[in-house]
Formats: structure tokens, C-alpha cells, sequence
């Protein structure tokens, strides 16, 4: 892939990305995955025919993504169901593979609940299992719903929001369909101003140290013939000077009930340079994003992760040091490194919070609460 031109023709959809299904193999019930940490010279399939396999996957971001992790979580506890294993075990275990996205937990729990309750009403295990898959299934189709109706508020915002037809939007990390049910959140609304005409550039943070955006976020944008450049992280501070950025545009993995955003690590320096340079800060997430249960943004737990992302490069990030992919290593030998997989925006620097229930801006925790109050999938305590 690395010297093919993999950009799809201006008005030709391009097939839609297998990201994550259910399969009935003949060795048994499997999660079956596109590999993001072969991407994007790889396009290659990672079958997770049991739970300890789809943790693994999650931590080394095989499989990644807010929306995508809780979808995962779901199929788990499912697969779990199904090979007859514990389905809460099942579920602690999904919930601890990453600590941030509350979406991995949240699709767990909830698939883990109806298995309970088809088991607890006296259904045989092979009924309890159906009845797991079949909330799986629910939580994936329901997230492809919530990106479509993501999208269409994401650009009813971006009308109001700047003068003129060409916008150019600024992204951080990955958040396209790699990372959802659909085409994804923040990246959704982007291709969605692509097909209506009204993308004149999109602006992508490689997103050091996984490279999320230069290996992820640049292919699907190729993929749908996007108009695009990318741009190492410290370069965006000169794009603002120059007047280059309309908005921003990111994911989140968590929001706290104050409106405090956790994601990708970049993201609060980026909502610093937006409020500086007066550019809307905008954060395009499900509902099923927000955790009515932690406060604020000093309760979320930040994943810290290993050192060798940051003290070496490979190609295929994410994955344990000393595993497949070529691997170079550009600090001294024992060198330490601070490497937060997120961090954390507060609600003040937010322009506005898009979800598939609507928009809240300003950002407030009552009006996050009113916002989730119309979800049938989030509860506000
Ligand atoms: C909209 S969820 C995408 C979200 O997930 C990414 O994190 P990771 O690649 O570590 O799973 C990043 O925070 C994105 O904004």
C-alpha cells in the first residue's frame, strides 16, 4: 500500500470497511477484527475466538476506539456466553483491558445484563447466549445510528458556526469508522461536509506516539477521496498563526458529568490553540461516551502506557515491544518516558458537544444532562 495511490475518485463510495463482526467458524463462535495495527499497508483480518485473545487485541489497539471498544466489549461478553464461560468474568476482564473509554466497560455491562437476566428468568445457556448476541448486535447497530445522526448535527453546527462554504477542519487521532459502527464521530461529520461539497481541506495530526491519525485517520480519508494533508503534532500551532484552521474536530473517550472531555493525548493543547486563536473547539461523541458517574475531569483515570512507544519507532505502533514489525529505537538505552494515552480538556474550553441527541454548547453539566436525559442507552444520576 505504502506506494499505491489509495484514493478513491471524487463521487465513487468506497466499499465499506469490515472493522468488526461476529463469525460462525467452524472451530467455533469468533470476533473477527480488522487489524489497526497493520494498517495502513495491511489489511488484514485478526480472528478473537476467545475473550483473553480480544483483550490482548484492545490493549495493543488492534482494536481501538471509543465507540468501537464498547462494541467489542459487547461481542466479548457474548463470545464469552457462548464458549459457556463466566460472562461477569467475562466483562471485568474486557473492562479492565484499557481504563479510559467508558464505552469499553459500558458495552461489556450492558451485554453482560441481559445475559444475567436471560439466566436469572430460567432460559437454558444456549439461550442466555443468544440472548447476549443479540444485544451485541443491538449496541453495534445502534452506534451506527448514533454516527449517521452525529454527522448531520456535527454539520448543522458547522453552518451556524462558519461563514462560508468551504470549511477547513483540523483532527486529531482517529475517529472514522475504525472506530465506530458507522463512519465514526468527529471524522463522520468531516466526510459528511466531503460529500455535501463543503470540505476544502482537512488538516490531520499524525497524533505521535501510535501514529492514529498518519497511519488511521489519512487512510480513510484517502479511501473516500478527501481532500487532506498531514501534519506532525507540533506543527499545528503554526497552522492556527496562519489562519489555516476553521475548526476542530475530536472524538473523546470519556466525558465527565461537568463536561470535562478525556482523548487522545494532543487534544487539550490543540483546545488551548483553538481558544487563543478564537477557531471552535468542537467534540463530536455517542452519548454512550458520557459517564454521568465521574464528576469531573480529575476523576478519569488516564491510561498510562509503556515507554517503547515513545523511545522507539515501528510500523506497527501499539504493539509489545519486541514483537512483529520493524522496530527502531531513537533515545539512549534506559531512557524513561511520560506516555498518557489521553488527556483531559475542561468544559471551558469547549465550543460545543455534538452527540446523536443533539448539541450542547455552551458546554455545561446540565445541559450534558439534559442532552443524555433523551438517550435510551445513558442514565444521569
Ligand atoms: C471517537 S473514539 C476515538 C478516540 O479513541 C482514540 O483513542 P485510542 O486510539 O487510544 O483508542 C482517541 O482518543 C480518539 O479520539
Amino acid at each position: 500500500m505504502a506506494d499505491q495511490d489509495t484514493r478513491t475518485p471524487v463521487g465513487i463510495e468506497p466499499p465499506a470497511l469490515s472493522v468488526l463482526r461476529w463469525d460462525e467458524l467452524p472451530e467455533g463462535p469468533a470476533v473477527v477484527l480488522l487489524d489497526q495495527t497493520r494498517l495502513p499497508s495491511e489489511e488484514v483480518e485478526l480472528i478473537c475466538a476467545d475473550v483473553p485473545a480480544l483483550v490482548r487485541a484492545i490493549q495493543t489497539l488492534a482494536v481501538r476506539g471509543a465507540p468501537l471498544l464498547g462494541i467489542a466489549g459487547g461481542y466479548g461478553v457474548a463470545l464469552a456466553a457462548a464458549r459457556g464461560e463466566d460472562a461477569a468474568r467475562a466483562a471485568d476482564l474486557l473492562e479492565q483491558a484499557r481504563p479510559t473509554a467508558v464505552n469499553l466497560g459500558y458495552g461489556a455491562r450492558r451485554v453482560e445484563r441481559t445475559h444475567r437476566a436471560a439466566v436469572d428468568g430460567g432460559a437454558p445457556a444456549d439461550v442466555a447466549a443468544a440472548a447476549a448476541l443479540a444485544e451485541a448486535r443491538t449496541l453495534h447497530r445502534q452506534d451506527a445510528e448514533a454516527s449517521g445522526r452525529m454527522a448531520q448535527y456535527g454539520l448543522e453546527l458547522l453552518a451556524e458556526l462558519l461563514p462560508g462554504a468551504g470549511h477547513r477542519l483540523l483532527t486529531h487521532c482517529n475517529t472514522g469508522a475504525l472506530v465506530s459502527g458507522g463512519a465514526g464521530t468527529a471524522f463522520a461529520v468531516a466526510l459528511e461536509a466531503h460529500r455535501r461539497g463543503r470540505l476544502h481541506h482537512l488538516w490531520v495530526d499524525e497524533t505521535r506516539p501510535l501514529l492514529q491519525g498518519a497511519r488511521l485517520t489519512a487512510y480513510e480519508a484517502a479511501r473516500n477521496g478527501m481532500p487532506y494533508s498531514l501534519l506532525t503534532d507540533s506543527a499545528a500551532g503554526s497552522l492556527f498563526a496562519a489562519g489555516e484552521v476553521d475548526a476542530v474536530l475530536i472524538g473523546a473517550d470519556r466525558i465527565a458529568a461537568d463536561g470535562s472531555v478525556a482523548n487522545k493525548v494532543g487534544s487539550y493543547p490543540l483546545a488551548v490553540l483553538a481558544k487563543y486563536h478564537h477557531v471552535p473547539f468542537i467534540v463530536v461523541a455517542p452519548t454512550t461516551t458520557v459517564d454521568p458517574k465521574t464528576m469531573d475531569g480529575t476523576s478519569i483515570v488516564v491510561e498510562q502506557r509503556s515507554a517503547s512507544e515513545v523511545t522507539e519507532v515501528t510500523s506497527r505502533p501499539g504493539v509489545a515491544a519486541g514483537g512483529e514489525g520493524g522496530r527502531t529505537v531513537v533515545a539512549p538505552p534506559g531512557t524513561q518516558a511520560y506516555n498518557p494515552a489521553f488527556d483531559i480538556t475542561p468544559p471551558e474550553l469547549v465550543t460545543a458537544i455534538v452527540t446523536e441527541e443533539g448539541v450542547i454548547s455552551p458546554v455545561t453539566g446540565v445541559g450534558l444532562a439534559e442532552l443524555c436525559a433523551r438517550s435510551s442507552q445513558v442514565t444521569i444520576s
